[in-house]
């Protein structure tokens, strides 16, 4: 197996003097290239700091991140954002999808903004779509779905891109069990189709359990529950 990503020694701290709050406080992780994690803690622990660290989409107050091999936080703002959209899939509890575009477009919109050709765009969203078993509702709005079929759609808008890693926080947050277990098992099931590198933040410790590893956060440090 080989390492997609290594964090050493991950802080992060946020205001200052008095107020300051230190959230990570020296984490290691290491992701291996198609494995699944899942990462567990108490609300405020620190989870989504984590995980936006470990997708870039924020700066660590101190500390590494290698994506194979490659410091990220060396690169300049815009060398990171290039870096972001080609390697990282994100999935978020909620989607920010566009309420008035269909669920093809929504999922084609970050392939177009990469300018890949309006076909190819239309072909790799109704592939993706199809995998998430919404073949049928491509041109739904997403007030037209369901909370679970929203999700499914954030999901494969989240890999138009064919990213490495995908991060998924707190996915099914606002999903009922059943649905929840429905979208957690097609994330299982995309990441093994896809090859990916996926981390799911949950505090659902059942679903955890049965994804992968489990890594807990606490006091700003991290803990392997489970292999
Ligand atoms: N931009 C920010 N400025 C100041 N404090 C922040 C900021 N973002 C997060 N925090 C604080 O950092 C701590 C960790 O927040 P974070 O959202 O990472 O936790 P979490 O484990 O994801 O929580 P939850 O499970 O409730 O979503 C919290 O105390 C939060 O208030």
């Amino acid at each position: 197996m080989s390492k997609l990503l290594e964090a050493r020694d991950l802080r992060k701290s946020y205001g200052n003097g008095e107020s300051r709050v230190n959230v990570l406080n020296g984490i290691d992780l290491d992701l291996e290239q198609g494995t699944t994690t899942a990462l567990v803690g108490a609300s405020g622990a620190g989870k989504s700091t984590l995980l936006h660290l470990l997708g870039a989409l924020d700066h660590p107050s101190g500390g590494t991140v290698r994506f194979r091999g490659d410091d990220i936080f060396r690169k300049s703002d815009r060398e990171l954002a290039a870096f972001r959209n080609k390697s990282i899939g994100f999935v978020f509890q909620f989607h920010h999808l566009l309420p008035e575009f269909s669920a093809l477009e929504n999922v084609m919109m970050p392939a177009l903004i990469a300018r890949v050709p309006r076909r190819d765009a239309i072909s790799l969203a109704s592939a993706l779509l199809a995998d998430v078993g919404l073949g049928h509702r491509l041109t739904h709005r997403p007030g037209e779905l369901s909370g679970g079929e929203q999700q499914r759609v954030a999901i494969a808008r989240a890999l138009v891109l064919s990213p490495d890693l995908l991060l998924a926080d707190e996915p099914t947050g606002n999903l009922d069990m059943k649905t929840s277990d429905g979208v957690h098992a097609l994330l299982g099931d995309l990441q093994k189709k896809h090859g990916l590198t996926l981390v799911v933040v949950t505090h659902n410790e059942r679903l955890a359990a049965a994804m992968g590893r489990t890594v807990h956060l606490t006091d700003g440090k991290l803990e392997l529950t489970s292999i």
